[in-house]
């Protein structure tokens, strides 16, 4: 599978050709959960998350010692309509902040031993205000999506994937509202914490958005070009260059979720390698979880962004490892069976 894509037919090749999880290691896994040292499905969720992670690794008794977090920052057109309660030039501060060590996902990364990768893109041309035309055009959108996928280590053995945009709510409710259904009402909420007015502005761009492409919206690959953003597509090629590699995928917030979207509406199945990491304040991301059949690991109240919500699910990825890979079974322990 190509590592640079030339254009959109080279990522609907790679939409098309799906590597699927190990058969043999999720009966394996599935048998060794049954003989470990617990009541029958006594530890809930964990139970499938270390048999769903041993699939995809290959091995039915799997560790995680290289879990990688990608950040992928991009600038927004939109921004300049109002949309955000912070001014675009944020985005190139946080990166430095990103790289200084300062920001929660360094101590999160940190706190849950992952290597934090950080890619800007492009910061100093934004993209297109989507009111006016596409966001990107296709050398763009493939660019970005390459440089994603490019970014994914395959010698890692778990990715999250983190976004850092001011106005990147917008665009990703205007992706959400094209591949769901719903106008800017139904997507939109307040990112970064705009305002009343500031609301009623998201929710005009939104359906601006939609009006202005209306008739070229049946494609994913398409709404994301027209739609989305830098770090939304270069998102998007790390989640499916993990599938090629057989990483597990722990996705994060509604722009992440967003950008996972694109890829589960052009290839049925193709987020089976991914758990969604949390579901967070920002209205619209509960129902996007629904919208993909997904249920969040966890419910903490984030709308930060950075891959932050994925990377605490790492802690709670990593204890259902340590339970499954490293329980006795009850004729090693001598416990009596039910
Ligand atoms: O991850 C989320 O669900 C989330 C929800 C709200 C805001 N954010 C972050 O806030 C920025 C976008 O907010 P805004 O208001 O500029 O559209 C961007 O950098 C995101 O990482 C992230
Ligand atoms: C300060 C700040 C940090 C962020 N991290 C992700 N999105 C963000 C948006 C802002 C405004």
């Amino acid at each position: 599978m190509p590592v640079r894509f030339t254009d959109l037919a080279g990522i609907r090749a790679a939409l098309a050709d799906l590597p699927q999880p190990d058969a043999a290691a999720l009966a394996g896994a599935s048998a060794r959960n049954a003989q470990l040292t617990k009541p029958p499905a006594s530890l809930g969720r964990l139970e499938e998350l270390a048999i769903w992670y041993a699939g995809w690794r290959s091995e039915a008794r799997p560790a995680m010692r290289a879990p990688l977090v990608c950040l992928f920052a991009g600038n927004h057109g939109v921004a300049a309509r109002g949309v955000s309660a912070f001014p675009p030039e944020v985005t190139a501060q946080m990166v430095g902040n990103f790289e200084a060590g300062g920001a929660a996902i360094n101590q999160l990364a940190g706190a849950f031993g992952a290597r934090l990768s950080v890619t800007p893109l492009s910061l100093e041309s934004p993209t297109a205000d989507f009111t006016q035309g596409p966001a990107m055009s296709e050398a763009e959108v493939v660019e970005a999506f390459a440089t994603g996928w490019a970014a994914v280590d395959p010698a890692a053995d778990l990715l999250v994937t983190g976004e850092m945009g001011i106005g990147n709510t917008t665009a990703a409710a205007a992706l959400s509202a094209a591949l769901f259904g719903g106008g800017g009402e139904a997507w939109v909420g307040r990112g970064t914490g705009v305002d009343d007015a500031g609301l009623a502005r998201k929710r005009e761009v939104v359906d601006a958005g939609l009006a202005a492409h209306a008739g070229a919206l049946d494609d994913p690959l398409e709404v994301l070009r027209r739609l989305g953003g830098r770090e939304l597509a270069a998102m998007a090629g790390a989640i499916l260059a993990a599938r090629h590699h057989r990483i597990p995928v722990i996705l994060d917030g509604f722009i992440c979720c967003a950008s996972a979207a694109v890829l589960a509406k052009a290839a049925p199945g193709a987020l089976e390698h991914c758990v969604a990491g949390h579901s967070g304040a920002e209205a619209a991301h509960a129902r996007l979880l629904e919208a993909l059949g997904l249920t969040a690991l966890l419910d903490l109240e984030l709308r930060l962004g950075e891959g932050s919500g994925a990377a605490l699910a790492i802690g709670v990825l990593k204890g259902a490892l340590a339970c499954h890979s490293g329980m006795a079974t009850f004729a090693e322990a001598g416990v009596s069976a039910g």
